[in-house]
């Protein structure tokens, strides 16, 4: 168990009692805390920098360079959290899957998975397939002090959209075809891919991280009487394989409006929300016993500085009744963010919840 966490009877760290920390765990926080989806990354100057002439999966795998970027939105925008900087492909790729990050056109895989033949493509994954991974974070553990540290990865069924169509996609025809056409083939196949996760979630933790958060981005593609069948029940295999650490774990995706309730049953202690459904809402529609993160429209960064602390208002009256509120965009940054935009989005919301 590493030292962020507190196990009973042990003196509680300064990490754990973060505002982030205590949101997750739904207890009463000095401001409501703020990080970002894609806070490390394109928006800032300081990242294009660091990166020239670097490849992104390159990137991922020097552990330097990955505690430099996990920093650098830290230090700009006084976030509560830090995120790992990495992808959801990175498990993949370090087990040997033969896929790339292609610039303006995101992962590509070279040898789509559509048959039982592909699936010994998948083999387990170890802690040393991702050294550089425990040495980043063992770096950024000691840079950060208090500011938690959250571990990431894709889910089960966006790792499998990604494999099966070979890439990104609108309209998941493969991956449809084979969840309706082979139910077999594709619950081995998220069995899979949830192994695989678990195990990649469990390095993060181990090496550090405070909190997880599993992204299901192309879930909300899905019916919810779909989305329980053959999907569920490999997040909630993940949810589980990680329950043991006592860590948050935070369960996200895009146009989950009408998923939310069962993606918190799947084992989230924390639901991410988009902007599509106000907070207040997706508290009814999850239930009690979980906090809420999110859920400013990401968009909304390019307008006004008024129009921005307008909107940015209406999510926190929303989410004044919550348990537990983490802020957060409802999506990840847009690359051509404004980034000073991002660093008055903190203060605001920082001074407009100081307790
Ligand atoms: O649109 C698509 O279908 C491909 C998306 C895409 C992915 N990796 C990618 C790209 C290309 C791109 O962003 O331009 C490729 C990718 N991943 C990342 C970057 C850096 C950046 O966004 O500027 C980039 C762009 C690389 C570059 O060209 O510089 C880093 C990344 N991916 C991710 C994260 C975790 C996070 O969001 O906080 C993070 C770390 C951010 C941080 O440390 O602050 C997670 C990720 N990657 C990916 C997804 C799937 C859904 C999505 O599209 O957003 C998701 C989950 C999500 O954001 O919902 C796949």
């Amino acid at each position: 168990m590493s030292a962020n966490h507190s196990p009973s009877g042990q003196q509680p760290s300064a990490t754990y009692e973060s505002a982030f920390l205590k949101a997750c765990r739904r207890e009463p926080v000095p401001h409501t805390p703020v990080w970002f989806m894609r806070q490390a990354g394109r928006s800032l100057p300081e990242y294009l920098k660091v990166r020239e002439g670097i490849p992104m999966l390159e990137s991922c795998m020097r552990p330097e360079l990955v505690a430099e970027i996990t920093l650098q939105p830290v230090r700009r925008h006084n976030v509560d959290a830090a995120i790992y900087f990495s992808d959801i492909v990175v498990p993949l790729k370090a087990i040997g899957i033969d896929l790339d990050i292609k610039p303006g056109v995101g992962p590509v895989v070279e040898n789509p998975i559509r048959s039982r033949a592909d699936l010994a493509q998948l083999r387990d994954l170890t802690p040393e397939d991702v050294r550089y991974v425990t040495e980043a974070i063992g770096l950024l553990t000691a840079e950060l002090g208090s500011t938690p540290l959250i571990g990431f990865a894709g889910a089960p069924f966006t790792l499998a959209s990604y494999l099966v169509e070979g890439g990104p996609s609108k309209n998941h025809e493969h991956t449809k075809a084979l969840m309706y056409g082979d139910p077999q083939l594709w619950a081995d196949l998220l069995d899979r891919l949830a192994e695989i996760t678990s195990a990649f979630l469990k390095v993060q933790i181990e090496a550090g991280a405070s909190a997880v958060q599993l992204f299901d981005s192309w879930v909300g593609a899905l019916a919810p009487a779909d989305y329980r069948r053959s999907v569920m029940p490999a997040s909630t295999k993940v949810f589980d394989a990680v329950a043991s650490y006592g860590v948050p774990r935070i369960h996200f995706g895009v146009g989950t409006g009408e998923l939310l309730g069962l993606m918190g049953e799947a084992g989230a202690d924390v639901v991410g929300v988009d902007w599509r459904v106000p907070l207040d809402e997706a508290a009814r529609r999850v239930g009690p016993g979980k906090a809420l993160q999110g859920n400013l429209d990401p968009a909304v960064l390019f307008s006004s500085p008024e129009a921005v602390q307008t909107k940015t208002r209406e999510v926190l009256d929303a989410a004044a009744g919550l348990e537990g509120h983490v802020f957060n965009l409802g999506h990840g940054v847009l690359p051509t963010t404004d980034p000073d935009a991002l660093t008055r989005l903190v203060e605001y919301v920082h001074t407009q919840t100081a307790r």
